[in-house]
């Protein structure tokens, strides 16, 4: 129809997405097979560049659709809606996995603890999402939040023997959600004795870090659709300790002043 001819025009039949290897890239390029969408390319570049680019649009109210997921601190800023997904393209609600390398749990047993006691809301982790978006350094946010969330930090500490500066590296990807996850749970093993490194790597070596060991764990394994690939690649190298967060999101993502509302409307 014509409001989705002056759509093509504005976003010049792209949609903007993030890193390359992201399992959202992965899907997002299955949609566009799965509903036809020849016309339209999707442009790799990174998290921070397909933020900037909508904070861009949104200011000029111009349409622009970006792959996007949740938890996620634009839904709190901008005015967003997902594309309606009827093939199922993006998959389901998904969880957010910790893994961690083989040996930990002997080598350093306060430690896997607390990775494995780690669980929170989609919620909590929007709030520092929110609070880093705002300017925050990442280390202050996750200490504002865990001084403000001592009862949920206590259930992850539960019964874990206090560090005696032993190092713990974990590994993560520079989404937006992982920065959080990432820096609140270091935050943590910190308090509880441990030194920690943060080490921002890309979504492949963060899998094969934790697998060959030269990482001792990771809280951002998107399952089971989005690092489905990845994990099948390193399942046996390493350990799964199960969600630490329930009822994440995949998909297309426009402003809400954007009218279209599947998918189906890019034909
Ligand atoms: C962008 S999601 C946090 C993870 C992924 O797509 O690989």
């Amino acid at each position: 129809n014509e409001n989705m001819s002056e759509i093509a025009a504005a976003t010049n039949h792209r949609i903007i997405g993030i890193e390359p290897g992201a399992g959202l890239m992965e899907l997002t390029s299955t949609a566009i097979e799965e509903y036809d969408l020849d016309d339209w390319t999707l442009v790799e570049g990174s998290s921070a560049a397909m933020v900037a680019e909508l904070q861009k649009a949104y200011n000029n109210e111009e349409p622009i659709i970006i792959t996007g997921w949740t938890p996620h601190w634009m839904f709190s800023s901008f005015d967003l809606k997902y594309l309606e997904d009827p093939k199922g393209s993006f998959g389901g609600a998904e969880d957010i996995h910790t893994v961690v390398r083989k040996g930990l749990e002997k080598d350093v047993p306060g430690a896997y603890k607390i990775l494995d006691q780690f669980t929170w809301e989609p919620s909590d982790m929007e709030e520092v999402m929110v609070d880093i978006a705002n300017g925050t350094d990442p280390t202050d946010a996750a200490e504002n939040w865990v001084n403000a969330n001592e009862v949920k930090v206590a259930e992850w500490t539960k019964g874990a023997q206090s560090g005696n500066g032993e190092q713990i590296k974990l590994v993560f990807v520079a989404w937006d959600s992982e920065i959080a996850s990432t820096y609140v749970v270091g935050k943590v093993l910190q308090e509880h004795g441990y030194n920690v490194t943060l080490s921002q790597v890309e979504v492949g070596p963060m899998f094969a870090g934790v697998a060959n060991g030269s990482a001792d764990g990771m809280v951002g394994a998107w399952l089971p659709t989005t690092h489905q690939e990845y994990y099948n690649t390193y399942k046996n190298d390493f350990q799964d300790l199960g969600r630490n967060l329930h009822g994440t999101k995949n998909g297309l993502v426009v402003p809400k002043y954007v009218e279209i509302n599947s998918i189906e409307d890019l034909q």
